[in-house]
């Protein structure tokens, strides 16, 4: 037998299938799906088979030498998927089947170096390196390097000389957990005699033994027995040498939920707008159907009821179901509405999760031990067989697509899976893209619509303040007048507050007030991101840290320092002007520990402040009874960036925070602060009219050859030296320009928005387009023409065929 094999080498030359006999001892074993360890040059790679056949057209084939997974990783499905990735987002096939699975089974490669004769001498090295060339675990190559020229060359020519040789080896990233369990050994009707047998002679044993007596477990983890028995690990060894007991190893998940207690809920009575939406799903389960749906729901519509239910319906069916949920909305709340409705049948998967817990949560998905996944991005790849629905909440969400290779997007790929299992896919937000919602407009998709919250609350009335107009009357403040004044009457009432600063297009950096100077990583052309608890400066793109100055290098005036309105200083003033005020913040850095950000939502949750105050973050998701006023302090900080979409990000941003307050009894407002309060993104936001908005925005960008009407393709070029990037640039956009029709739009080449990152100059091309059958060919001949000149010459082209920004 002949396997189709893609091997774990992701480059232009290898990205294809390669044949592989498969040996005798392993024709039974060996199934599609599974990857495999093969010979590939002098190394040796892991790879997936893809396809299994009886002759290949070549004559002399290697021989798989061994299986890296005892059963399948990739189905059938999956595969075809991989293959559809590939060719729709131009990356390789390898990266495609990689990105499929959890990190933790990522293959780490290494180099290791053995001697063939421990007896040999070799003078030339020293005696360290001799210890490690004869262990059992050899020297690794990557660590010899650095061990100096002189060295290294010794260790070449004792290879040559065949004294040493080269063994690769491959390890998984990540490892299962197993843990020691005991069993009765025995017919459990002996115990009872052997108890009274030892009873005497070893009480300890005896102990144990009464233990299983009274007990109707047979098998249990051996520190627990040893905890519970108070009993040594020599007691229970001696049970099991006499071969009363049975000692094996046993895989456990990590769980990461598994100290928590998940209330059980019930389906709630449906109102009359949710059974009008849900009616249509519920007949596409029932019928194996697939279908696009879009909910368009106002904030507090009961979206999420909706997905519930349509889930249970596909459990009954004895189906599986993906639930997608952005990151920073996979909250603990979230995780526990469906966790409460399904219990254990829910696995999790989400960035917050150790790698470990994650290949976990993927594994209980593979043995079918979970029905459903609720998950961020790249959950869409769950491994399930027979997939019911799929749901994507808050459709409109940026994280939904990939931003590295293969640069995918969530809803592509549910829709191609909806396809296969025939089933469901359901869209929700409240804010729904402008391609979305135009398609569900021309029917491509089902359009639901839910106009009122569940309770029939109001949306919360939203009121714009001019900030320029505060500055006129002499408030410099970071806080207008009208918002400060209902920040402390809820302070006084003891109602809660939620201020959000976005953080994207704000100053965080530190300049000369003198002369202007900004400090700047010297890598990348990007300002320094003050940090304020090391007080350092630190770059957001490639890590460069350096100390605060003290006088600008530039005039050396002393009056060098941040002066910015991040979210620490947001919180400082707030402490001046309202000391009895108690503040939560919530930022990159408050949060980057693990947990922290469950444990400030807990406290702002349980009332332990007045105020929580944070970047994006807090604008999704969050349910709090007691929020009454939301305030935005710089509504347009995102408006003005160079981006297509910056009007409907700012739109979907207000409209989201504001449909945080006021969702239970009390009722909310909402308080905008605005530099551009005319803007019809920021008016139409304080309305509640996302219709007049997509109206307007579409308008704009069918002006603008903009998707939905258009679409982009961005092609993106690096390299250390900038003349051989304009170069190449140019050449590119020429062959572009060359092959392409008349009707397609060619920007560029111009330097990118950030033009060098690491010591990298980069320099991109827009190509905006109706309808180019070629241009997928053309761009793959490009990559082909410079295949060599990215292996060898650093350089590098980045495609992305639908790029969220081209900022
Ligand atoms: N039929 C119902 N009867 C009673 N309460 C309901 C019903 N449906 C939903 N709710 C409750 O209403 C609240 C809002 O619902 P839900 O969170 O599902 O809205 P949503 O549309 O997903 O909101 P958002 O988009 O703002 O996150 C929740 O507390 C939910 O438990
Ligand atoms: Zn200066
Ligand atoms: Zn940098």
């Amino acid at each position: 037998m002949i396997a189709g094999v893609i091997v774990d080498v992701p480059a232009f030359g290898t990205d294809k299938t390669f044949d592989y006999r498969i040996p005798e001892h392993l024709e039974e074993t060996i199934e599609v799906g599974m990857r495999v360890v093969v010979p590939f040059g002098p190394r040796k790679l892991t790879g997936f088979v893809i396809g299994l056949k009886e002759t290949s057209d070549l004559k002399r084939l290697k021989k798989i030498e061994d299986i890296v997974d005892p059963s399948p990783v990739l189905n059938q499905e999956l595969i075809g998927l991989g293959k559809w990735i590939a060719n729709s987002t131009l990356c390789f096939l390898h990266s495609a089947y990689q990105s499929m699975l959890p990190a933790a089974m990522k293959m780490n490669y290494s180099k290791r170096i053995y001697s063939i004769n421990e007896a040999i001498e070799l003078p030339d090295l020293p005696e360290q390196i001799r210890i490690q060339l004869d262990s059992d675990k050899g020297l690794d190559w990557a660590e010899a390097q650095k061990s100096g020229k002189h060295i290294v060359r010794s260790i070449q020519s004792a290879i040559h000389n065949g004294n040493l040789e080269v063994k690769y080896e491959i390890r998984s990233k990540g490892k299962k957990k197993r843990h020691k369990v005991v069993m009765v050994n025995i017919p459990t009707m002996e115990l009872n005699a052997i108890y009274d047998d030892i009873s005497r002679k070893a009480p300890k044993q005896a102990e144990v033994i009464r233990y299983f007596i009274g007990n109707n477990e047979t098998k249990i983890p051996t520190q627990k027995l040893m905890d519970e028995t108070e009993s040594s690990r020599a007691t229970i060894k001696s049970l099991i040498d006499k071969q009363i007991l049975l000692e094996t190893e046993e895989e456990i998940y990590r769980d990461p939920y598994k100290d928590r207690q998940f209330e059980r809920t019930v389906s709630l009575t449906l109102t009359e707008e949710q059974k009008e939406s849900i009616k249509p799903i519920l007949s596409d389960i029932e019928n194996n159907q697939h279908e696009t749906f879009l909910i368009h729901g106002v904030t507090g519509s009961g979206k999420t009821e909706i997905y519930l239910q349509s889930i249970e319906a596909v459990i009954q069916k004895g189906k599986e179901a993906i639930m997608l949920v952005p990151e920073i909305s996979l909250t603990p709340q979230m995780v526990h509405r469906f966790k409460g409705r399904f219990g254990s049948e829910v696995a999790v998967l989400h960035s917050g999760l150790s790698v470990g817990e994650k290949y976990d949560e993927w594994r209980k998905i593979q043995r079918k031990e979970a029905k459903v996944v609720v998950g961020a991005r790249s959950a869409i790849f769950a491994p399930f067989q027979n997939i019911g629905i799929i749901i994507i909440d808050e459709e409109h969400e940026s994280s939904y697509k990939q931003e590295e290779n293969p640069r995918y997007h969530a809803r592509d790929i549910a829709i191609e899976r909806g396809r296969f299992h025939q089933c469901p896919v359901v869209l929700g937000s409240a804010t729904p893209t402008l391609e979305s919602y135009a398609r569900a407009k021309k029917g491509v998709y089902t359009l639901c619509t839910l106009h009122e919250r569940v309770n029939q609350k109001a949306l919360p009335t939203a009121e714009v303040v001019d900030m320029r107009e505060e500055l006129r009357s002499g408030n410099r403040s970071l806080f207008s007048t009208a918002l400060f004044d209902r920040l402390k009457d809820r302070v006084d009432k003891g109602e809660q507050s939620v201020l959000l600063l976005n953080r994207r297009g704000y100053s965080t950096f530190v300049n000369c007030r003198d002369c202007g100077y900004v400090a700047q990583c010297p890598h990348c052309d990007i300002s320094l991101t003050y940090h304020k608890r090391s007080n350092q400066l630190k770059c957001h793109y490639c890590g460069f840290e350096d100390k605060q100055p003290t006088e600008c290098p530039e005039c050396t005036s002393e009056h060098i320092r941040f002066f910015g309105t991040g979210t620490q200083k947001v919180e400082e003033e707030l402490n001046k002007l309202m000391p009895e005020a108690s503040v939560i913040r919530m930022d990159v850095d408050t949060t980057s520990r693990k947990g922290m950000h469950e444990k400030l939502l807990n406290a702002f949750a349980e009332q332990k402040a007045d105020i929580l105050l944070g970047t994006q973050m807090i604008a999704k998701g969050l349910d709090f009874p007691n929020v009454t006023l939301v305030g935005v302090l710089a509504a347009d900080s995102m408006l003005h960036l160079p981006d297509f979409r910056s009007a409907e990000r700012t739109f979907q941003l207000l409209t989201q925070v504001g449909g945080r307050a006021g969702r239970h009894i009390l009722s909310g407002e909402v308080v905008i602060q605005t530099y551009t309060p005319e803007h019809y993104s920021i008016q139409l936001a304080q309305q509640h009219d996302f219709l007049t908005f997509y109206d307007k925005e579409m308008l704009m960008r069918k002006l603008h050859q903009y998707p939905p009407f258009y679409f982009l393709t961005l092609v993106t070029i690096s390299h250390e030296e900038l003349m051989y990037v304009v170069d190449v640039c140019e050449k590119i956009t020429e062959v572009l320009k060359e092959g392409l029709s008349e009707q397609a739009v060619i920007l560029g080449p111009v330097a990118s928005p950030i033009p060098r990152v690491k010591d990298r100059y980069r320099y991109q091309c827009v190509i905006k387009y109706k309808n180019e059958p070629t241009l997928k060919n053309i761009l793959n001949e490009i990559l082909a023409h410079y295949q060599k000149r990215m292996q060898q010459d650093q350089l590098t082209i980045n495609i992305d065929m639908h790029p969220q920004t081209i900022l």
